[in-house]
Order: C-alpha cells, then structure tokens, then sequence
C-alpha cells in the first residue's frame, strides 16, 4: 500500500457555466477520515469533483501529497473516487470491473491477477466474479467498487454518497468494510453524506459545506454531538441536533 497523503485545496474558485461562484480553501491530514455535510446543490459532490480532477478549478491549487495536481486529468492523480451508483461497466463481469482499477485496457498480468483475487476475496464476492453488475443486489455492486479501490492502491479514497441506495443492515457492513480499508491502507478518505450516522460512525472530522463555501469545521462527534454553530444545525434540523 501507499501511504496516506494530505490533501490541500489553496483559495480555489469554481463556478459552473451560469451558476454561483464557489470558494474552497481546506487542508486534510494524510490518513483522515472528513465528512463533507451540507444542503442538497450546496457543493460538497463539487468539491469531491475538484479533488478528484473531473473538475479544474479557476483559479487556486490543488495539492495531493504536496504535489500540485490542478492541471493533472483524473488518472494521474492518486486518487479513487466511489459514487452512489454507475461505478460500474454493465457489459463487464465483477472479476473484469475490478480489474479496470489495475488497468483500463485489462491487460493484467499474474501480479495484477493475484491482486484482484484478494481484492474480490476481501470483499466476499469470490463466488460472484464471473457476473455481469445487473445479477448483483446494490450493496454487492458497491462491494465491486470498493474492491477496485482496493486494487487501484491510491492515496486518497473521495466517497460520493456512496451508501445513500443502501439499507441499514448493508450501510453498516460497508462503513465496516471501508473501515477496515483505512486501517489496511491508512488511506486518506473524504466522505460526502447526508447521513449523520454514517459520518459519525466512519469519520473523525466534519466540514460543513453551505453555498458554496466552506461554512464551518469541527470534530465530527462536536458537530453531531450539538456543539455545532447554529446554521448546521438547522441544516440537521431541530431533532437531531
Ligand atoms: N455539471 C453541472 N453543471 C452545472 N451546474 C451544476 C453541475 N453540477 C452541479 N451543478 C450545480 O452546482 C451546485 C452544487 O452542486 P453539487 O452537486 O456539488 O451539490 P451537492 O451538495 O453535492 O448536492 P446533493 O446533496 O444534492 O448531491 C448546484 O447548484 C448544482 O445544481
């Protein structure tokens, strides 16, 4: 495994075609687990964009590592990123889907192999790995996808709502699982949610992205345990909170 790597977004600015300016200015520790929480269109998916390269900011850095990524595409950056769904490539098997994270092309030799076995053993779905993602329930599917992270081996993990289509018995075996990756990797890892459990279970700080801007940063169990500033928690609404 590689080690953990920092992360740094320097006064960055973003806006959509049309839309409101964003401003981001963040650093996260190598080997952190930070949830982003926020209104829905506040631009926590944005920020994960950013990080991940599927956006360029315009203007400000983006520092991986200390390395200055702003200008790199997404595959050149040591990073994986799992979405809420559409991880995978329909007309692919699991073992194929998992391969792509050690090569787009598939063209995987004994090491790479070797990797993916574990990879799909790791993840329980040895007995799974000749079918296609559409024979799959979706905590399975989100199962392939971490096994891919496992096999990319990158240094920063960015989680897009990835247990949002889950139920409560499969959300908690995959907090469990992606867990268990970080003590494995000791990867750093940003999780955008809606879910207060999922953030309180899984990670150790929390940013509270409002419009566009960085509103506030706290101890996740401070902001969940109703010691946040007052616009997160109306954001939590007043049960919760
Ligand atoms: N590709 C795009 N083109 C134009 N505007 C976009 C695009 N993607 C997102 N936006 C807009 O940017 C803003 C932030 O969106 P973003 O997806 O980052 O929010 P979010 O906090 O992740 O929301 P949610 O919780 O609903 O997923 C919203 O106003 C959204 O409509």
């Amino acid at each position: 495994m590689t080690a953990p790597a920092t992360i740094e977004l320097r006064d960055i600015r973003f806006s959509y075609p049309g839309g409101a300016d964003m401003v981001f200015d963040l650093k996260i520790r190598a080997g952190e687990k930070v949830a982003v929480m926020g209104p829905s269109g506040s631009g926590k998916s944005t920020l994960l964009n950013l990080i991940a390269g599927f956006e360029r900011p315009q203007e400000g850095s983006i520092l991986i590592d200390g390395q200055d990524v702003t200008t790199l595409p997404p595959d050149k950056r040591p990073v994986s990123m799992v979405f809420q769904e559409n991880n995978l490539f329909s007309h692919l098997s699991v073992r194929q889907n998992v391969g792509l994270g050690r090569s787009p092309s598939l063209r995987l030799n004994d090491c790479d192999r070797q990797a993916v076995e574990s990879a799909l053993m790791r993840t329980g779905l040895g007995d799974k790995a000749d079918r296609l993602p559409a024979a799959l329930s979706g905590g399975e599917r989100q199962r392939v996808a971490l096994a891919r992270v496992l096999v990319r081996n990158r240094a920063v993990l960015l989680l897009d709502e990835p247990l949002a289509s889950l139920g409560p018995a499969l959300r908690e075996e995959m907090l469990a699982l992606i867990a268990d990756l970080h003590l494995e990797g000791k990867m750093t890892i940003v999780m955008a949610t809606h879910a207060p459990e999922d953030a309180g279970r899984l990670t150790d700080r929390l940013v509270h992205v409002a419009e566009g801007r960085i509103a506030g940063i706290g101890a996740t169990k401070d902001y969940l345990g109703g010691q946040a500033p007052e616009g997160f928690r109306d954001y939590l609404g007043k049960n919760r909170a």
